[in-house]
Order: structure tokens, then sequence, then C-alpha cells
């Protein structure tokens, strides 16, 4: 057993007298990739198609970001798609950032033991000051919700200026609805929690502790402020309940 094994997420199965905002800190990236399985309706596929949407568009030459990368999963998934695209993307290098130095260390342990040979660093970083340049394709996956909603524009803007003409954003995030749909979504998200074996004490005390924390927004307001941020073409290629994943082409 290495302390990299993956635990399972028992954060919230105890009573807590008052529960903290949700961190990213050391006993959340213990557990993560168990806890975002469990918790993130359709996140293998999410992660598995970034991959396949990195190869398309990646440049050769060029940077793909993963912005607020965990374990780097992601990451991992845009090497493969980037590796399979051979010559269209010779020369490419990937960076994943994140402010929370324990997924960055474990990020680094899994990076390590994966063979492929396309160059990837991780940085423990606050990606709203990260410089970005010469981008094909950026991640950012299930991050933007976490960000102070008045700095996601900017966040967004200085990702578009630093993408190449044609290359991509790939944005996945928890997104809000009309009333009467948002309880049809909750119900959904909150059985899969149920089917995936959480107590209706560990999803209370989860939802209270990243209500402050996890901001989302409805669909029309993704769509148009990625396109004011200089994104023209947007689509939204994944929808599971309440998750959504947009490609943004510029
Ligand atoms: C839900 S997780 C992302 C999951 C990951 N992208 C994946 O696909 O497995 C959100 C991540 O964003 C990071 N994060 C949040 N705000 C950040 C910021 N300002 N700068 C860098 N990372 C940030 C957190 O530390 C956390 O690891
Ligand atoms: O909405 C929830 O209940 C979640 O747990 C979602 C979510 C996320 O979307 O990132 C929140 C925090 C954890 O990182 C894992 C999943």
């Amino acid at each position: 057993m290495s302390e990299f094994d993956p635990k399972p997420d028992n954060i919230y199965q105890q009573p807590q007298d008052s529960v903290a905002d949700f961190a990213f800190d050391q006993a959340v990236a213990r557990v993560f990739p168990d806890m975002i399985k469990r918790s993130v309706p359709g996140y293998a596929e999410t992660v598995a198609m970034s991959g396949i949407i990195a190869g398309r568009y990646a440049r050769p030459g060029s940077n793909l970001y993963d912005l607020g990368c965990s374990l780097g999963a992601v990451t991992l998934a845009m090497r493969h798609g980037v590796q399979a695209a051979g010559a269209r993307a010779e020369g490419c290098r990937i960076i994943g950032v994140d402010n929370s130095d324990s997924m960055i260390e474990r990020a680094e342990h899994y990076i390590a033991l994966d063979e492929a040979s396309v160059p990837v660093t991780m940085t423990c970083a606050d990606i709203l000051d990260y410089p970005l340049e010469n981008a094909s394709v950026t991640a950012l996956n299930f991050v933007l919700q976490f960000i102070e909603p008045d700095k996601r524009f900017d966040l967004l803007s200085r990702i578009a200026q630093a993408t190449l003409p044609g290359g991509a954003l790939i944005l996945s995030e928890k997104i809000r609805f009309d009333p009467w749909e948002q309880v049809m979504q909750d119900e959904l998200h909150l059985d899969f929690k149920r089917a995936n074996g959480y107590s209706e004490l560990e999803i209370a005390q989860k939802r209270s502790a990243i209500e402050n924390v996890l901001i989302p927004e409805a669909h029309d307001e993704h769509v148009e402020r990625l396109r004011d941020a200089g994104f023209f073409r947007v689509i939204r290629w994944y929808q599971c309940f309440n998750f959504v994943s947009y490609l943004a082409v510029k």
C-alpha cells in the first residue's frame, strides 16, 4: 500500500457540529477519485471525451492547459489524445495548474506512472494569475464554478486571448436551471449519490459545505459569456443531469 493509493470518501460520514466550507485540502485530495466519481454523474465520460477533443484541436508546437487539474485526470486524457493525434500535434506540451499543493503532489505521482511521452508539467499556482500563451486547447473541468463569479469573465477572456485561432476551450460545469427543472435535476442528482452509497447525512453535510463555494450559473449565462470573452462557436457536447460540458472555439 502506498500513501498515494486513493481512499474511499468518508469525509462527511460522521455528524459535524458545524460544517466548514469545502476546500481542496489534503483530506479531499486523498479521496478525490472516489468522491468525484460518486458525486458527478458522467464524470468518467467527460474526462475521456476531453482527451478526444484535445486530440482534435491540438496544433503542432502549442500548449494545452488543464486549469484546476486536481489529480490530473484530464491532463492524462489530453496527453493520450495528443499522442494519438500524431503529427497533427507534434511538439505539444501539457501544463496542469492547481492551487492545492496536496492535489499537485499526488498529480505528479500519477503522471510519473503514466508512460506516454508527450511532456507534462504540473504547477501549483492560482489560475487567476497564471500566465497563458500559445494555447491550442484549455480545459476547465468543474473548476469555473469554484471561481468567484465576478472574476470568471476576466479568466475566460485571458484564456481566449491566449488561444490560437481555431483553438478550443473545454468547459464542464454544474449548472443552474429554472426552478421547476432545478427540482427535477436535483432529485436525479441526489438519487445518483444515494445509488453510489452516500447516506442522507453525507449528502446534507456535503451540500452545506459547498453551498457558498460552488456557485452554479445557467446555460445561457455560460454561452453568452463565452461568446463575449472571444469564443465564437460554442456547443454543448454532453450533459448528465445538472452537469454539462461545452466546447468553445475561437
Ligand atoms: C472539482 S476539482 C477539478 C477536477 C479536475 N479538473 C478533474 O477533472 O478531475 C476543482 C479544482 O480546482 C482547483 N482550483 C479552484 N480554484 C482554483 C484557482 N483559483 N487556481 C487554481 N486551482 C483552483 C481546486 O484546487 C480543485 O483541485
Ligand atoms: O454537487 C455536488 O454535490 C458535488 O459534489 C460536485 C463536486 C464538483 O462538481 O466538483 C463538488 C466538489 C467535489 O469536488 C466533487 C464534486
